[in-house]
């Protein structure tokens, strides 16, 4: 039997971009209707201030998470709520992960003014993304396109799209459902085709590790199927050396008690290699999903992909 804690008063901090505050107003609601008092202090971090050039040559992941944990650090908030794809497989010292919640579509999705498929674009189309990831699956399947860097939070994206800079654009079907604009959506990578990034599509609750009332409050928001599979995913990365600027993608899924975990690394020079794995084993606890994870890392060195030093 669960034990309902004692409301509390909970300051989320989070980022300003409107998926961001969708995000965390939907946190809101939830412990809300848990009885605690919540409320937002939004705020502008160094990943959002930097539009013009690759997130990968600038810092990477932990430019979105670092001010907030700062305002966690300080006390002017209690929790953050971090779209997990965007999260560093460690956190820092003081800090943990309370919860993984429910996870909304992993996939990523084509967005066009005109085509509906990727296979429909016209030799050397123009297609904006932001991720090396995506970079490296997109020129695997289509090598006569032009990827271009494609920055900025999702209205800016899809207007640099309507504007007419790119012929389609790639990004995580997840933000777009979220904000009500899947109608966006002309189509969706399939993981076979495009391996999502690992923890793309769900949302983690970041606290001081001292809080521990905090997360009993957050507990029941946790969603186990979706912490399994994240945790998994994380652990590919975490195998291979971290947040670093590499191609890597890595997907669970889990039937019952079984779970398959997919994974895929390029070189960062481009499609020269391109390693792919996966191994299916019985999880039940994280601990054997990190276990999973660790040994498709190993998978992966051993098919040629390349450990990285942490940038
Ligand atoms: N890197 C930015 C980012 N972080 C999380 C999402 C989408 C939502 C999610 O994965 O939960 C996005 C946008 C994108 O990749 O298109």
């Amino acid at each position: 039997m669960t034990v309902a804690t004692s409301p509390l008063s909970i300051v989320i901090a989070t980022r300003e971009s409107r998926l961001a505050l969708w995000q965390a107003e939907h946190v809101k609601a939830l412990l809300q209707a848990r009885g605690h008092t919540v409320e937002l202090l939004g705020m502008t971090t160094k990943g959002d201030q930097i539009l013009d050039r690759t997130l990968s040559k600038v810092g990477g992941k932990g430019l979105f998470v670092k001010e907030l944990e700062v305002a966690l650090e300080e006390g002017r908030a209690h929790i953050a709520v971090h779209s997990l794809k965007d999260v560093p497989m460690d956190m820092p010292e003081g800090f943990s992960l309370a919860c993984v919640m429910e996870r909304e579509d992993p996939r990523d999705a084509f967005v066009s003014p005109r085509y509906q498929h990727l296979a429909e674009l016209p030799q050397g189309a123009v297609v904006g993304t932001s991720s090396l990831r995506r970079q490296v699956l997109l020129q695997a399947l289509r090598p006569d396109l032009k990827i271009e860097p494609l920055r900025g939070n999702l209205d800016t994206r899809l207007r640099k799209l309507d504007e007419g800079q790119y012929d389609a654009i790639v990004l995580a079907a997840a933000g777009l459902k979220r904000l009500g604009m899947q109608a966006r959506i002309r189509s969706i990578f399939e993981p076979d085709t495009m391996l999502p990034a690992a923890g793309q599509g769900a949302l983690g609750i970041e606290i001081r590790t001292d809080r521990q009332d905090l997360a009993d409050a957050l507990a029941p928001l946790a969603h186990m199927p979706t912490w399994l599979r994240v945790a998994a995913e994380r652990a590919v990365s975490r195998g291979m050396g971290g947040s670093c600027s590499v191609p890597l993608a890595a997907h669970a899924t889990l039937q019952g008690d079984t779970m398959q975990l997919h994974a895929a690394w390029g070189d960062p020079e481009g499609i020269k290699a391109l390693v792919q794995t996966q191994q299916t084993a019985t999880v039940t606890t994280l601990a054997q999903a990190e276990a999973l994870g660790a040994e498709v890392a190993a998978r992966l060195q051993a098919g040629g992909a390349l450990v990285c030093k942490p940038d």
